[in-house]
């Protein structure tokens, strides 16, 4: 068994991980998922993981006392710079456990890059406010759609990007990163996900992300692939 705490606020995240656990439990011909995707091919790649976790299930929960915990800052200038700090500084709350850390968010070409690693405080750093609305994805999604008002239908491509990182007891052990290419939506299509999912849309899927289920978001996004470009990366011997 390799139990990872995951050290995130956020409860999208926390809901992407449990589907990526259960797709490793199924795809090692486990029964608990009671809702099996019927798009289950190749969904965690296991030929190419090392043997511990073709053996082991993979459980990811969240780290214990969270709440409590005050938010590190997210100052780096990389996700991966960030995703190391969060999994460094939440490590030191769980001795001796594998606490695992995640620092994502959308970069939009039209808008060179932004809002990058300042994806969750974009309508914060944009002074944007709406009219009754306090809910900080639906403001953030607002200011999105503001801001790429001008932009013309063949130049809105944009893409996910996360950095995981994995630490225990005050050091970074390894980290894994993957992007999902897309575009930005003038409206948002779908109420699955979070974040900017609804705006997000994947051309080959014809669907934005909050339309897809929660195995094909991990079998084809940014976090389900940063999640298998980790495990790969993870030392055999731990
Ligand atoms: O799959 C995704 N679907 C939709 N939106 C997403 C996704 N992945 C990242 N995002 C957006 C949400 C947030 O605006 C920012 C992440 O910010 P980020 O600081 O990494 O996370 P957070 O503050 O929500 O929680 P925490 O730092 O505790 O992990 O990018
Ligand atoms: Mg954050």
């Amino acid at each position: 068994m390799l139990r990872f705490f995951v050290a995130t606020t956020n409860p999208g995240k926390l809901r992407d991980f449990s589907a990526a656990a259960e797709t490793h439990h199924r795809e090692r011909g486990g029964h608990r998922d009671v809702n099996a995707s019927t798009h289950s091919s190749a969904l965690s790649e296991p030929s190419v993981m090392n043997q511990s976790l073709l053996d082991s299930d993979v459980l990811f929960e969240p780290l214990p006392g969270l709440k409590e915990i005050p938010a590190p800052a997210e100052d780096e200038p990389t996700f991966a710079g960030n995703a190391r700090v969060k999994a460094i500084y939440y490590s030191s709350f769980a001795a001796g456990e594998l606490v695992l850390a995640d620092d994502s968010g959308l970069e939009v070409d039209a808008l060179d890059g932004a809002p990058g690693v300042r994806s969750a405080r974009f309508a914060v750093d944009s002074q944007f406010i709406a009219a009754g609305i306090d809910d900080i994805d639906r403001l953030n999604n607002l200011c999105l759609l503001e801001r790429m008002r001008d932009v013309s239908a063949g130049q809105r491509q944009a893409r996910y990007r996360c950095v995981l990182a994995a630490a225990r007891d005050g050091a970074c052990l390894f980290s894994g990163d993957g992007t999902v290419e897309g575009e930005i939506l003038t409206a948002p299509r779908g109420d699955g996900g979070f974040g900017y999912d609804p705006l997000f849309y994947l051309p080959e899927m014809g669907k934005t992300m909050a339309e897809l289920d929660l195995a094909t978001k991990h079998r084809i996004g940014h976090r389900g692939r940063a999640l298998r470009d980790l495990l790969r990366r993870m030392p055999p011997t731990r």
